[in-house]
């Protein structure tokens, strides 16, 4: 079943936070100073020109062409939506563009031709050439597709490869050759029918001929009917090539015994009769986008035989051209090469097919908060598996070597595996696992404002993503009427409103709260109104009940004053071991400031025990520990009263032998910089620290908003650690992304 049910309104708001569009650029120079400008402009730019134009071919070494690759659509069949424009294509190809960077680390830029004219697509086309390393042609509707690519590959010297047809077919291969295996058949002896006889069906027909199936076993339909010998309506050059002599006039007729369905066509174009009627063990890839032609649900309650895959993510075994276009082009790139051929195509189906028999790694099983294997409901890799990245564009790049497209040849294969490894952030997938973890965990987690409508959208998209229960708390009116304000409207009867009027615990929350507060000066009336009105309180009360399996607040107070109400229910106090850590993840990199929420100047003893919280919150992230307790001096140079409880606390942490590595007191560029640390050799980190403790909350909350509004860094926290229960106290200026991050903490159950 598709899991993680969008809504228009969700897909709208992805596509409008937090800038309109997908994606923007970035410098990789440095250009602050009269130099940089000089360097990176005239008169520096000078040189690079004059070297290129003396060797074209170091416009690899002196220019971002290597890597830079040109998303190039005209809108004539987007997606299975038809010919939407240049305009409406947009979206889709910025998608490609943030899948190609995302999963391969290639530069990439959508461009939008406004033309049904091949010649003009052409013309634009070519005289782009000098600024790729590649063209990736998209969404471009048949048979006009063929004709442009033909001449584009002709007329350009860089690879020019259509998507929709030959990613598509790589995949439909790659998926094919292990449903086949599963099913004990043979690609020589199926008969295989394939609707949609446009750009991906065309190519798909063609590879899986290439790889052995048989013209005769092969049945094309389009929107006329099946396309036989001799038909004349609606047909091309392309179409004929795979007419056959068949009885069968519609796809009904087609379908019957047939072994495997592919679908490249549109939604519901297959129906249940014709799926019932297909050979024992079918194989049915329904793949047109966003809407198969039929749904797994569909085709199981008919045919519980079925191997099934769609184009989608949400449902298991998704044949969609991601999974090749991003490693094809990095492949191609990293040999320079002319072309990508049908023997790097082949490559990369074959080793695509090859890695979905391999043992799954827990990393993939994290991220899809199950364990994946091969077998009918896996039968291709998910696009988040990690080994993609090294596996495939090394399968692409050694074919295209061997087949003389390579302009620059790699030489040392097991370091170019080793670089494609570290292309890949790592913080992403620290990210992944904690969203598949909260999943897998399926908590309930209450959101305490919500009067909030940045609150309201958090609780809704974590209940959606299928993450667990979420609660808010507020009126019901109220947050009927905020979430309608904000297009939500169908989200109100999907989570629950909780609060003092509603709930049958409120007498019990009071009897635990006066019993805490009532030496402290609180009488009776003080309670009531602290848990039948405080909302901070009130869902504290739920979770210290186990009603709630961990909280999220502090959206619109300050954490401050939020921290104070929270100490009425939990012992969240310096002196209770509480510890505010937070993560910032920037450039591939991932590091936790701490105190950064509850000491406000600890001494040596509270210093370690911070260092202690912060390696506890570093493992529950998956990452090995190594702690640095950060000054202004590195190692008593230069000498100050001020970083003396800095150079006290790790001599705290050598009593306590703790199973971590720590080291201090040592400026930050010594913490994170390994040549840095090289002047230090006594020092006992094996590398760059990756928990900083800083010796007072000021300077936390000075660095981590420093590294938020100067450099972008992405802030997660402060994590709130040391209470007992997964209590997460956002800042006044999240956004709902950030609130639900909190949400994915706190039901992971860290503390
Ligand atoms: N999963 C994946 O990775 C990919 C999926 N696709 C999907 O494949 C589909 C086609 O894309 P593409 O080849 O680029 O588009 P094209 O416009 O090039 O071709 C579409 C073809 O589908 C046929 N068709 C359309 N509707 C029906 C129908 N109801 N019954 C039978 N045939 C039909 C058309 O018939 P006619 O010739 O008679 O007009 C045409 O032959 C889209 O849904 C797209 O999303 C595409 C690429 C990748
Ligand atoms: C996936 C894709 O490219 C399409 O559906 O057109
Ligand atoms: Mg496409």
């Amino acid at each position: 079943m598709a899991k993680n049910k969008l809504t228009r309104e969700d897909a709208l708001q992805f596509h409008m936070q937090p800038t309109p569009g997908k994606w923007e650029i970035q410098a990789t120079v440095p250009m602050t100073t009269q130099r940089d400008l000089s360097l990176a402009y005239s008169p520096g730019v000078a040189i690079p020109c004059e070297e290129i134009f003396a060797n074209p071919a170091t416009a690899y070494d002196y220019t971002n062409k290597g890597n830079l690759v040109a998303v190039i659509s005209n809108g004539t069949a987007v997606l299975g939506l038809g010919n939407l424009g240049a305009l409406a294509s947009k979206p889709v190809m910025e998608g490609k563009s943030v899948l190609f960077k995302r999963f391969a680390d290639v530069n990439s830029i959508d461009i939008e031709l406004d033309t049904e004219d091949p010649d003009a697509f052409c013309n634009a086309v070519r005289l782009m050439g000098p600024t790729f390393g590649g063209i990736n042609l998209e969404d471009i509707k048949a048979p006009e597709c063929f004709i442009i690519e033909q001449r584009l590959k002709e007329e350009m010297d860089i690879p020019v490869f259509h998507d929709d047809q030959h990613g598509t077919a790589v995949i439909c291969a790659a998926g094919l050759l292990n449903a086949l295996y599963l099913s004990g058949k043979k690609i020589e002896d199926v008969k295989i029918v394939l609707n949609g006889a446009g750009a991906a069906g065309i190519a798909c027909l063609e590879l899986l001929k290439s790889m052995g199936a048989r013209h005769d076993n092969c049945i094309m339909a389009d929107t006329k009917g099946v396309i036989y010998q001799g038909r004349t309506e609606g047909m091309n050059q392309w179409k004929s090539a795979h007419a056959v002599v068949t009885d069968a006039r519609s796809l009904a007729d087609a379908m019957k015994d047939a072994d495997v369905f592919l679908g490249v066509s549109a939604k519901g174009a297959v129906t249940q009769d014709m799926v019932a009627s297909m050979a024992p063990n079918p194989v049915i890839f329904a793949m047109a986008n966003p809407d198969p032609e039929i749904t797994p649900e569909e085709a199981h309650a008919v045919r519980p035989d079925a191997i099934v895959a769609t184009g989608r993510s949400d449902y298991p075994n998704q044949v969609n051209n991601v999974l090749g276009f991003p490693y094809l082009f990095r492949g191609a790139l990293d040999i320079h090469a002319r072309a990508i051929n049908d023997e790097m195509k082949i490559a990369c189906a074959e080793a695509l097919a090859a890695l979905a028999r391999e043992d799954v790694p827990d990393e993939v099983a994290m991220a899809y908060g199950k364990k994946l294997s091969f077998g009918r409901d896996y039968i291709i890799p998910t696009p988040f598996d990690p080994r993609l990245i090294h596996r495939i564009p090394t399968a692409v790049a050694r074919a295209g070597m061997k087949t003389g497209v390579a302009r620059r040849p790699i030489v040392d294969m097991d370091a170019y595996e080793l670089s494609l490894k570290s292309r890949m952030d790592p913080t992403a997938s620290i990210l992944r696992s904690l969203n598949a973890r909260a999943r897998a965990a399926q908590s309930t987690v209450v959101f305490a404002e919500g009067d909030d409508p940045r609150v309201l959208r958090a609780a809704v998209l974590y209940q959606r993503a299928g993450m667990g229960k979420a609660l808010v708390v507020g009126r019901s009116d109220d947050v009927r009427a905020k979430l309608t304000a904000e297009g939500l409207a169908e989200a109100v009867d999907e989570i629950e409103v909780v609060n003092a009027a509603n709930t049958i615990h409120l007498e019990t929350y009071k009897a635990f709260l006066y019993k805490r507060l009532q030496r402290n000066g609180f009488d009776a009336q003080d309670i009531h109104r602290l848990a039948a009105r405080d909302r901070h309180v009130f869902a504290a009360l739920m979770l210290a009940h186990g009603h709630a399996d961990g909280m999220v607040t502090g959206a619109t107070r300050k954490s401050a004053h939020v921290l104070e109400l929270i100490n009425h229910v939990f012992d969240a106090q310096p002196h209770d071991g509480a510890v505010g850590v937070t993560a910032v993840l920037h450039k591939g990199r991932i590091v936790l400031i701490t105190d950064t929420l509850v000491h406000e100047w600890p001494d040596e003893n509270d210093l370690a025990d911070i260092a202690e919280r912060g390696a506890s919150v570093a493992r529950d992230l998956g990452l090995e520990p190594r702690v640095a307790f950060l000054s202004f001096s590195t190692f008593g140079s230069p000498v100050s009263e001020r970083a003396e409880k800095m150079r006290k606390a790790p001599v705290v942490l050598d009593n306590r032998r703790v199973d971590f590595e720590y080291e201090g007191e040592m400026t930050v560029d010594v913490a994170l910089n390994p040549r840095a640390q090289e002047n230090y050799p006594f020092s006992r980190l094996t590398g760059p620290a990756n928990v900083l403790v800083v010796p007072a909350r000021h300077s936390a909350s000075i660095s981590v908003k420093l590294m938020q509004e100067m450099a972008g860094a992405t802030v997660i926290g402060p994590i709130l650690s040391g209470v007992g229960k997964p209590v997460q106290i956002c800042s006044t200026v999240s956004t709902v992304n950030d609130i639900l991050n909190m949400a994915v903490i706190a039901a992971c159950g860290i503390d």
